[in-house]
C-alpha cells in the first residue's frame, strides 16, 4: 500500500473466549509519519498494541518491523529492535526515582550480568552515558528538577511525560503511545503534542491510540480506524473523519464520543 512502511502486519488474530478482539487482515505504518489508531471502546486497539510489542500472543499472524520478523519475540527484544510503547495506565515505578525510572528504559539490560562483571569499567562508562542521556531527556521533558523524586510523587500528566521520555531511552525508530492524552491537563497536553511532533521531526515514526479527535486531527498524517477487531477505514485524517463507515463504527457502538458532533463543530469552526 505504501512505498516505505516501517511496520507491516498480516492476518493478526486474537480471541478471548468468543470475543474476536483483533482480526486484522493487513496493517502498514508508513515510516517517518504519525499514524493514529482510533475506534470505539473495545475495538481491539490496545490488544493490537499488546500483540505487536510482544506483551500478548496472537492466535495467528505475522509482522515485520524495518524488514525483520518480530512476531513471537519477547517485549524487551522488540524494544531492542527499535519499537517501544507506552501504556494506557502508565507503568511508572512509584518507589524508584524519576532518574531510575528512566534507566529502566535503556535497551540491552537482561542477561548482561556476566559481561557486567567481566567488563566493569566499560559498564561504568555506559552507565555514565545512560545517566547523561536520561538527564538530557528529562530536561527536554521539563522533569529534570524531579530526577531525584519518587515516581509516585508525579502527577498523572507528568507520568505520561516520563513514560514517553523513558521510551526514548531505547533510541527507538517507532514509538507507540497508548492514549497519551488521557488524564492530562490542558497545559501538559500542549507540551505532549509538541513532543509528539518533535519525535517526527527527529525522524521517528509514531503510532498512537487516542479518543481525543482534536488531537488526532491535529497531529496525524494518517488515521486507521478499528471496530470490533477489524480495520474499517484508513487514510488521511480529513477523509477518514468524514467517512460514513467511521461515524457508524462509533455511533453503532454507542461510543461516548459523538463523532458527528465533533465533526460538525470542527466544520463550523473552520467556516468562521
Ligand atoms: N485479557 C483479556 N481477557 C478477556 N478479554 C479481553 C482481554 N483483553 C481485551 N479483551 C477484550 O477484547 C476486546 C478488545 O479490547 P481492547 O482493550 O483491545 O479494546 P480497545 O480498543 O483498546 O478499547 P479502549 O478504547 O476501551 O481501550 C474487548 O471486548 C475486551 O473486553
Amino acid at each position: 500500500m505504501t512505498n516505505d512502511a516501517i511496520l507491516v502486519a498480516d492476518g493478526v488474530r486474537r480471541s478471548f473466549g468468543g470475543v474476536h478482539a483483533v482480526d486484522v487482515e493487513h496493517l502498514e505504518v508508513p515510516r517517518g509519519e504519525i499514524a493514529a489508531l482510533i475506534g470505539p471502546n473495545g475495538a481491539g486497539k490496545t490488544t493490537m498494541f499488546n500483540l505487536l510489542t510482544g506483551f500478548d500472543k496472537p492466535d495467528s499472524g505475522t509482522w515485520s518491523f524495518d524488514g525483520m520478523r518480530l512476531d513471537g519475540m519477547a517485549p524487551f527484544r522488540v524494544a531492542r529492535h527499535g519499537m517501544v510503547r507506552t501504556f494506557q495506565l502508565t507503568k511508572v515505578l512509584g518507589r524508584l526515582s524519576v532518574l531510575e525510572n528512566m534507566l529502566t528504559g535503556v535497551g540491552g539490560q537482561p542477561g548482561e550480568k556476566l559481561s557486567r562483571a567481566l567488563f566493569s569499567p566499560l559498564w561504568k562508562k555506559k552507565r555514565a552515558a545512560d545517566i547523561e542521556r536520561a538527564m538530557d531527556l528529562l530536561t527536554r521533558f521539563k522533569l529534570a528538577d524531579k530526577a531525584g523524586d519518587y515516581g509516585a510523587s508525579l502527577s498523572g500528566g507528568q507520568r505520561k511525560l516520563l513514560e514517553m521520555a523513558r521510551a526514548l531511552m531505547a533510541e527507538p525508530k517507532l514509538v507507540m503511545l497508548d492514549e497519551p492524552m488521557a488524564g492530562v491537563n490542558p497545559a501538559l497536553a500542549e507540551s505532549l503534542l509538541e513532543h509528539i511532533l518533535g519525535l517526527k521531526a527527529e525522524g521517528m515514526t509514531v503510532l498512537f491510540v487516542e479518543h481525543d479527535m482534536q488531537m488526532v486531527k491535529f497531529v496525524s498524517d494518517r488515521v486507521v480506524v478499528m471496530a470490533q477487531g477489524k480495520i474499517v477505514a484508513e487514510g488521511e485524517p480529513e477523509a477518514v473523519l468524514h467517512d460514513e463507515a467511521v461515524i457508524d463504527a462509533y455511533l453503532g457502538a454507542h461510543h461516548e464520543t459523538n463523532l458527528r458532533e465533533i465533526i460538525d463543530r470542527q466544520l463550523a469552526e473552520e467556516a468562521k
